[in-house]
C-alpha cells in the first residue's frame, strides 16, 4: 500500500527534491502527493510544481496566531488525503495540538546528530565546540523540538579551516541520502516506532550498519 506523503518546506527545497526523486522508484513504498510551504516565495515551490507535484503556499504571517496557522495546514492535509509528513526545512515550530494529531505520522530532518545541538545554528554551535564529528539526524516529531525518537543519523567528520558553509555542504550531501532511506523504512515497516522508541526489523539500520539486535 503506497504511503500519501506530503513535504512541508520554507525555503530552497532540496531534501524535498531528493525525497521527489527517491520515490519515482516503482517499488518505493510512498508518493509525494503535496508539497506544502508557510513561505508563498520558497524557492522550493518553483522546484516541486516543475517535477509535477502538487503544492500550496499557506503564509504563516497572515494567521493570528500559531495554532490557527497549524488548523490551516491540518485541513489542507486532510484535504489532499495526506496519511504521512516529512518536514524538510520547515521552519516553523508546530503546536502540541498539531504534533499529537499528527504523532508517528510525521518525521524531520535535522543538521546535526541529535540530541547535540537542537535548534538552529547547528554547523556554528558544533564548530565553536570543536567537536570531531558532526552530521545529520532523522527523527519523528514530537512536540519538544528536535526531541523526538531518532529513526537515522549520519556522520561526517569536521576537517581543519571548515566553515559553517563548508560544514553545511559536507552534511547536506547526507541529507539527501538518509533522508529517503529513512521514508522508505518507515512506510515498509522496516522502522516503527514502538512505545516512544524506533525499533528496527530485519536487523538494519539506515545508517547503513547492519547491528544485530540483542
Ligand atoms: N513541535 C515541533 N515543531 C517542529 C519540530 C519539532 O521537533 N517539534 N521540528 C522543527 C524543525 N526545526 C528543527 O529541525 C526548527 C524549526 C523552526 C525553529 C524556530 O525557532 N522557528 C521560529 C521561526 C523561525 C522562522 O520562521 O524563520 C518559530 O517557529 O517561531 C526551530 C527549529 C519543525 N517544527
Ligand atoms: N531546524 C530545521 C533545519 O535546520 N533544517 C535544515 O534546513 C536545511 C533545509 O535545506 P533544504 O530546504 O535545501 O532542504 C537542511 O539542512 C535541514 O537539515
Amino acid at each position: 500500500m503506497t504511503c500519501r506523503v506530503a513535504i512541508l518546506i520554507s525555503g530552497r527545497g532540496s531534501n524535498m527534491a531528493s525525497l521527489i526523486e527517491a520515490t519515482q522508484a516503482a517499488d518505493f513504498p510512498a508518493e509525494i502527493a503535496l508539497v506544502l510551504s508557510n513561505r508563498p516565495d520558497a524557492e522550493g515551490l518553483e522546484r516541486a510544481k516543475a517535477a509535477g507535484i502538487a503544492t500550496l503556499a499557506i503564509d504563516h504571517k497572515a494567521f493570528p496566531d500559531r495554532e490557527s496557522f497549524d488548523r490551516a495546514l491540518d485541513a489542507a492535509l486532510n484535504e489532499h488525503d495526506i496519511a504521512f509528513i516529512c518536514l524538510a526545512g520547515f521552519m516553523r515550530v508546530l503546536s502540541d495540538w498539531f504534533v499529537e494529531r499528527w504523532a508517528g505520522r510525521m518525521i524531520n530532518i535535522h543538521p546535526s546528530l541529535l540530541p547535540l545541538y537542537r535548534g538552529t545554528q547547528t554547523h556554528r554551535r558544533a564548530l565553536a565546540d570543536g567537536v570531531l564529528v558532526h552530521g545529520c539526524t532523522v527523527h519523528f516529531v514530537v512536540p519538544e523540538l528536535d526531541a523526538g525518537p531518532i529513526i537515522a543519523q549520519a556522520v561526517v567528520p569536521v576537517v581543519p579551516g571548515d566553515t559553517g558553509e563548508s560544514l553545511a555542504a559536507r552534511v547536506i550531501v547526507q541529507e539527501h541520502r538518509l533522508y529517503p532511506q529513512a521514508l522508505r523504512m518507515i512506510c515498509d515497516g522496516t522502522a516503527r516506532l514502538e512505545n516512544g522508541r524506533v525499533v528496527f526489523s530485519r536487523g538494519w539500520n539506515a545508517s547503513g550498519a547492519l547491528h544485530s539486535p540483542g
